[in-house]
């Protein structure tokens, strides 16, 4: 069954009310599709996200006092759930509320070749944003203008460009999308240093765009550096790019770009790196709005993309273009070779197919959030929230960003990254520590899945098959990691379980779920097994085990999802004051109360 396009990688907050974890194992066994399940269980409906092999990442419920059972179809759930949404935002609008808090979500970062990946935590994509500061709302009406310019002084110095020819760099998306709106080509050429930033998204969202700080100024650069293209992650250089935190070119590199054997260029560390270092902070050359990534036609995509990175710099059009494109199934790379003469216009060889092979290749999925106080015009898929003094908004894209491209897989990497909506920027830190000559390595998959999976996801989407040392294992200690994988999944669902009737969960459980993690060297990931471990102990009243793993999660998880996390928020509060932390005991209450329901009722049947 199809839901509606556009369902939920992000849905506005739901769970201010409710702590809850959709209770996938009540509901597997009745009905669940897709993103939406029925739970005649429970008297609200879930919705969720998941990962690319259907585990399922974080949900959101809410009890709407819906008659869940008069809702069969999670097409329609959905619709009604997301209506019901609306109103509640515009009442808390009208109320002046503040913003709706959120108390989970699963954090996602998605590598979004042909199959889009999500790694996770029960912590919500729509924490809070990026609020617009006073006297940028002016620029957040301004309309993007085309290259020349012969106006006033502030047209003048706009950064936004459209490539000539009315129309020529706009697109209909048309499958599957709700507003089949026109996107177009958008390139802001002070972005980074003047490397340039290359959008194809609607005109509605560069608007809203253009009012971030990243982006509302004309000279975006971060520091007075002049442009540096050769240095933005170039292979040929050594690592770092002028956006970069802790590569950088020249003697104290923190990596280098090598040939590896099998898979093409990596990096590689140059010197000791720590646990917690920043590797890079990088920022994207193109983005591509989900909405035309998923509802155009392939063709006019390419077109788009070919365009977009004809409006980039020489520079970075050729780093662009220098990339793998090997995870396109037709990246044009025999008629382009290096693509586009090294960074011509896409759209006149080619058709931007090179353009389109690196932008599948490499584009990571990223959610921006935005505050905006101009109108919505429902074009494409925003997600919307209620905010004080506007609507906080956020949109889904694919960037790629050209620094972190060199980065090779590994299903125990030791670099994670997260999307930092505020600056536009990927921002990659070491899980652990890394010894010289070791690759630099992330995740492309969900690591929290047996070694078929994993394969076969790398298989279909970048196609190659993974010979990382957990991949690699002899058969019967392979055995025991897709064991223990099996084992996190499980005592996942038992402690995401937060409805009365679950039994299962206890510290214990959580401990057992950090130590599998440590055993498979999933460093990537242990913030959420210690997230898991913070809450079941403070869960049954222990506020000194609780305080310690809430320390371990914040310590791990600012690294590896940044500040602005609903998680973050959660582990805070639980370490300012254990016990008004909403988990403060929840496990025993409930236990307690059933135990009191079940002796009560025993008392009514003996007394019958
Ligand atoms: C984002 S690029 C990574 C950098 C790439 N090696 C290069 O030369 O630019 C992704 C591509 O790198 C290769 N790759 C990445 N990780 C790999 C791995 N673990 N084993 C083999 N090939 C890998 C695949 O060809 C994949 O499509």
């Amino acid at each position: 069954m199809q839901l509606p396009a556009g369902l939920p990688v992000a849905l506005p907050a739901l769970t201010s009310t409710l702590p809850l974890r959709p209770p996938l194992n009540a509901c597997q066994a009745l009905e669940v599709q897709q993103h939406a399940a029925i739970c005649p269980a429970y008297s609200y409906p879930f919705l969720w996200t998941e990962d690319e092999s259907g585990g399922v990442l974080g949900g959101l419920g809410l009890n709407l006092n819906l008659n869940w059972h008069r809702l069969p179809d999670p097409v329609l759930a959905y619709l009604v759930l997301k209506q019901k949404l609306e109103e509640r935002e515009r009442q808390a609008e009208l109320a002046g509320a503040e913003e709706v808090s959120e108390s989970r979500d699963p954090g996602h970062l998605a590598r979004s070749g042909t199959v889009p990946v999500t790694e996770s935590l029960n912590d919500s994509e729509d924490g809070s944003s990026v609020s617009l500061e006073e006297g940028t709302h002016s620029q957040a009406k301004e309309e993007p203008r085309r290259s020349t310019h012969s106006g006033s002084e502030s047209e003048s110095k706009s950064p936004w460009t459209e490539p000539p020819g009315p129309g020529s760099s706009c697109r209909r998306a048309a499958r599957g999308v709700p507003s089949q709106s026109e996107h177009c080509v958008f390139t802001h050429t002070a972005f980074n240093n003047r490397l340039g930033l290359a959008l194809v998204t609607t005109r509605e969202t560069v608007r809203m765009l253009a009012a971030q700080p990243p982006l509302n100024g004309v000279n975006t650069s971060s520091s007075s550096a002049q442009p540096q293209p050769g240095l933005h992650g170039s292979a040929t250089n050594q690592g770092g790019s002028s956006g970069s935190g802790g590569g950088g070119g020249g003697a104290d590199a923190l990596y280098t770009a090598k040939e590896i054997p099998g898979k093409g260029l990596g990096l590689v560390a140059t010197r000791p790196i720590r646990a917690g270092t920043k590797i890079m902070d990088a920022r994207p050359a193109v983005m591509v709005d989900d909405e035309a990534w998923r509802g155009m036609r392939r063709a006019e995509l390419q077109v788009l993309v070919g365009m977009a990175v004809g409006g980039l710099s020489e520079g970075l059009k050729k780093e662009f273009v220098s990339l793998d494109s090997s995870g396109s199934d037709d990246t044009g790379s025999g008629q382009n070779g290096s693509g586009s003469d090294g960074g011509g216009k896409g759209m006149e060889n080619g058709q931007g197919r090179r353009e389109y092979g690196v932008m599948v290749t490499n584009a990571f999925r990223v959610t921006v959030k935005f505050a905006a106080g101009g109108h919505d015009n429902g074009d494409g898929v925003v997600h919307v929230r209620g905010g004080v003094g506007g609507k906080v908004k956020e949109k889904d894209f694919h960037a790629v960003f050209p620094e972190v491209s060199r980065l090779n897989h590994d299903c125990a990497p030791n670099l994670g990254y997260y999307f930092d909506s505020a600056t536009l920027s990927q921002k990659v830190y070491a899980v652990r520590d890394i010894l010289p000559g070791e690759e630099l390595t992330v995740s492309y998959v969900d690591v929290i899945q047996p070694r078929s999976i994993r394969q076969s996801r790398l298989h279909s989407g970048w196609s190659f098959a993974c010979t990382c040392p957990r991949c690699t294992l002899e058969p019967h200690l392979l055995a025991e990691s897709d064991d223990r994988v099996a084992q996190m999944q499980q005592l996942r669902r038992e402690l995401d379980d937060y409805s009365s009737t679950s039994t299962a969960a206890t510290p214990e459980r959580a401990e057992l779920l950090v130590i599998l993690y440590e055993l498979e060297h999933l460093h990537v990931r242990i913030y959420e097994a210690y997230y898991r471990a913070a809450l079941e102990w403070n869960g049954v009243g222990d506020a000194a085990r609780a305080a310690k793993y809430a320390r371990l999660c914040l310590d791990k998880g600012l690294l590896l999802r940044g500040e602005d996390r609903p998680f973050v928020k959660s582990m805070r509060e639980l370490l300012k004051d254990a016990k008004a932390h909403w988990s403060w005991r929840f496990r025993v209450k409930k236990r307690q109360r059933e135990s009191e329901a079940e002796g009560g009722s025993r008392e009514g049947d003996t007394n019958r």
